[in-house]
């Protein structure tokens, strides 16, 4: 089996408590409460600067041309793309300044960059795969299951469904396939110990969303 596979079949529990979350199946029906999407995209801007630095370590210190090629090739266009987006929702959803980080993201945030700098590569580039595997899965779900009529988050689900999106998936998906073919046993749990707790941090972000989780 297929480092992969069985990294998935490890965090199948946390994916499916994902797709029931009230911020998802909220999401869906288009009902979700606007403050609770607004705080979501506010956390989000600040994770993906995080997130693309985090990338670009991964990057730094693969092992070979195209692994870091396509690790830069990522940074580049998380911060390109999803800033975009981020910037048009800013305006779509009236949010006006950026909100300081809070507790939920620090912890996303801080755990990758760690982790891309101190840990072996292979254990950075697990932990940054949720990112992509879980996103792009949660958002096939909600296309499959998204309602006819008028959604203001739409251009949010259509995001992750696209084509595009689902090639990038299936590149990060392959390459961590490749290095955990080569690394110690010991580095391959390591490697699936980062995935399943990314995938925890996945999980609250989107909770810490629609409970407000903030800062005492
Ligand atoms: C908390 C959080 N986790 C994952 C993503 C999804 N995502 C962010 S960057 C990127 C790859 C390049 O576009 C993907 C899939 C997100 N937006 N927010």
């Amino acid at each position: 089996m297929k480092w992969s596979e069985q990294a998935w079949l490890s965090i199948e529990p946390i994916y499916e408590s994902i797709l029931q979350m009230p911020f998802i199946q909220e999401l869906i029906d288009g009902t979700l409460p606007l403050e609770k999407f607004q705080y979501y995209l506010m956390q989000d801007s600040i994770y993906l600067e995080h997130f693309g630095r985090s990338l670009a370590i991964v990057g730094a210190r693969a092992q070979n041309i195209p692994d870091m090629l396509a690790f830069f090739r990522f940074a580049e266009t998380t911060i390109i793309v999803e800033n975009a987006l981020h910037e048009s929702y800013f305006k779509d959803f009236a949010i006006v300044d950026k909100d300081t980080i809070q507790p939920a993201c620090h912890h996303y945030a801080h755990f990758l960059r760690s982790t891309a700098a101190l840990e072996a590569v292979e254990v950075g580039m697990a932990a940054v795969l949720p990112c992509f595997w879980i996103y792009k899965a949660v958002g096939d779900y909600i296309y499959q299951h998204q309602q006819t009529g008028n959604n203001p988050y739409q251009k949010w689900i259509d995001t992750y469904a696209g084509e595009e999106f689902g090639i990038a998936v299936r590149s990060a998906i392959s390459i961590c396939d490749a290095n955990a073919a080569q690394a110690t046993t010991v580095t391959q749990a390591q490697m699936t110990e980062a995935f399943i707790a990314s995938s925890k941090l996945e999980y609250d972000f989107w909770e810490a969303a629609y409970i407000n989780r903030r800062w005492k």
